[in-house]
């Protein structure tokens, strides 16, 4: 008999799952130092599906679901939402887009969403793409964002880097000492920062599977 893992595990993968090789790219970086920008880049170039955890969650509010406030409260906070929920919704994500090629952006965001997320779907990523810019330039991009978030306003701003250092930054370097990060220099110029991402994406190391050694931080600390 199966655990309840396993139950979990068989209904993120489903039938596409379980058949295909499934690729896995965590995007990772602190607010606003251009994850959503530079996924959507990728995705015009390199055929994956971008599934943003904060997304996710903001239309799980917005489709009227039971767990709705107490996701707007946590995202009110900067709070990191239990691991259980956002892995459903990326699951769910997973399975109806058809295909096997994944960014998965803001997430895993503290070490329960990488433990959670790994014991589920046992799926380990490919790379961890990292964004690497200073607190001063993401407060800058997040006060002139401009796209109605209630959660870019400087109250909350601050209690989102205050959790990126203490509880996203330690998974990045779990993943650093795996030699999985391929860290970029985030504080360039959109169009710059994507040459950079398109030289990791395309790399022969990448296709062949070169080990890469650790990568020396950080412009964030
Ligand atoms: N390299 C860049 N230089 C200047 N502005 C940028 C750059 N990249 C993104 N921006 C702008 O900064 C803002 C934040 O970018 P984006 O939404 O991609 O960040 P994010 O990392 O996804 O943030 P969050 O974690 O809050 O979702 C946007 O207004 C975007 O247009
Ligand atoms: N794994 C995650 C990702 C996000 N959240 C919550 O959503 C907020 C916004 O996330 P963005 O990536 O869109 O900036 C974030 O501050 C968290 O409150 C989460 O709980 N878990
Ligand atoms: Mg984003």
């Amino acid at each position: 008999m199966g655990t309840a893992v396993d139950a979990a595990n068989k209904e993120t993968n489903g039938s596409l799952l379980d058949e295909k090789k499934v690729t896995v790219v965590f995007v990772l970086g602190g607010p606003g130092s251009g994850k959503g920008t530079q996924c959507a880049n990728i995705v015009q170039h390199f055929g994956f599906t971008h599934l943003s955890a904060g997304d996710l969650l903001r239309a799980e509010i917005k489709s009227g679901s039971e767990n709705g406030t107490m996701i707007q409260n946590m995202i009110n906070e900067g709070k990191i939402v239990p691991s259980e929920v956002t892995i459903k919704l990326l699951q769910r994500a997973m399975r109806e887009s058809g295909n096997n090629k994944f960014l998965i952006d803001g997430f895993p965001r503290n070490e329960e969403n990488r433990a959670a997320f790994e014991a589920v779907t046992k799926i380990e990523p490919e790379f961890v793409l990292f964004f690497d810019c200073s607190e001063e330039e993401m407060e800058r991009r997040l006060l002139s964002r401009n796209q109605g978030r209630e959660d870019d306003n400087i109250e909350t701003i601050r209690k989102r880097f205050k959790v990126f250092l203490e509880s996203s930054l330690p998974v990045v370097e779990y993943y650093n000492v795996k030699g999985k990060v391929r860290k970029i220099d985030a504080a360039k110029p959109i169009e710059e920062v994507f040459e950079a991402v398109k030289a990791i994406f395309t790399s022969k190391d990448e296709k062949g599977k070169t080990k890469h050694s650790r990568v020396h931080w950080c412009g964030i600390l």
